[in-house]
């Protein structure tokens, strides 16, 4: 599952009330982790993580994420790893959704994902959510204090159809692209494909082993967004004496839709190739010749009709009631009311295909 909160894919947090001992960002960086006992600063000891002062009032701290992928959070991952004196013992997840770019005051209807729960020290807690809207913030509430080194929440995204429009890179991550197969990923995993932003280093892209016997690596991707894949880019920057000799791209679903016949790569390059073939596809193949290493790869194309309409009904269907109402508010509120109570829907309301 994508961790909708993730830095990588471009979440991030927001606000909180105190973050004296740690920063508030640490909690969605995507790497586990670390720890290195006795290293100070100005402040106290260092912890890979959010922090905060010791309260000497009644109340909680709390900090919160805006989501990089908006989407129906399935689990929600607390990790005190390294805090042990100063983990907090109770936490509780709240969620919230909202158009365009509000400040942390502008977020109301606040609904629990996670009900207040105890917490121990250095150790990693799974929550399943059974909520089944689509958010876009989060918020973890900590009582009374203390620090927790990572927050993950894992779901589906669930795009925006008005985002959907044109031309798009249908296998982003952020579109709920993701790899469903491959053959090796010995040092980096082939979801990192799909992220946003180009690999800061060799280690954020997908690599495998070096291969010894006959044949190929390859990675087989689902795309968020079924499409027609007109361009495709392949992002070899940082890999310089592991990038592929070449590479293929072939439709697997449906099948037998060659998209890109075997093309020579080179190495710390960033490549942009035409494709062939004019079938909307679901998932995609991408062989490497014979193994290496890709930073990012990219399709872009215009989302079927049929994708579209199956999006627009799936997201609306999501929208907590308070951002349905939202996001009709230009309607009188009696069509706001009927079109929230009848949902969910099986065919797109004329008002909601109508939203640009
Ligand atoms: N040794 C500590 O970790 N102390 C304090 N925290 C930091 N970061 O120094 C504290 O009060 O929790």
């Amino acid at each position: 599952m994508t961790d909708l909160a993730s830095a990588a894919l471009r979440g991030t947090v927001i606000a909180a009330n105190d973050d004296f001992f740690a920063a508030k960002e640490n909690l969605i960086e995507p790497a586990a982790p670390t720890h290195a006992a006795h290293t100070f600063d100005g402040h106290g000891q260092v912890y890979d993580g959010w922090e905060t002062r010791r309260r000497r009032t009644p109340g909680e701290d709390w900090a919160v994420v805006r989501l990089g992928a908006p989407g129906v959070v399935r689990t929600v991952v607390v990790d005190t790893a390294y805090f042990v004196g100063n983990y907090p013992p109770r936490c509780a997840v709240d969620a919230t959704a909202a158009d365009g770019y509000p400040t942390v005051d502008e977020l109301t209807d606040w609904v629990p994902l996670v009900a207040e729960t105890p917490l121990g020290g250095d150790a990693v807690h799974e929550f399943p959510v059974t909520d089944p809207h689509r958010y876009t913030h989060v918020r973890l509430r900590i009582r009374p204090d203390g620090g927790v080194a990572r927050l993950r929440v894992h779901g589906d995204p669930v795009p925006d159809p008005r985002d959907l429009a044109g031309p798009v890179d249908l296998v982003a991550a952020a579109l709920g692209g993701r790899a469903v197969a491959a053959s090796d990923g010995f040092f980096a995993p082939p979801d990192n494909l799909l992220l946003p932003d180009p690999g800061r280093t060799m280690g954020d892209g997908w690599e495998t082993a070096r291969r010894r016997t006959p044949g190929n690596e390859w990675v087989e991707l689902a795309l968020g967004v079924p499409g027609v894949p007109r361009v495709a880019e392949v992002d070899a920057r940082r890999f310089l004496g592991n990038a592929p000799g070449g590479i293929r791209l072939t439709a697997t679903d449906p099948a037998g839709v060659t998209l890109l016949a075997e093309t020579r790569l080179q190495p710390d390059t960033y490549h942009r190739f035409r494709l062939a073939g004019d079938r909307a596809v679901r998932r995609v193949r991408l062989d490497i010749l014979p193994d290496g290493g890709l930073g990012r790869l990219r399709l872009y194309g215009t989302p079927t009709a049929d994708a579209r309409t199956a999006a627009t009904l799936r997201w609306w269907n999501a929208l907590p009631a308070a951002h349905a109402d939202a996001v009709l508010a230009h309607h009188p509120a009696d069509v706001r009311q009927r079109l929230r109570a009848t949902r969910p829907h099986s065919v797109v309301p004329p008002e909601v295909a109508a939203l640009r």
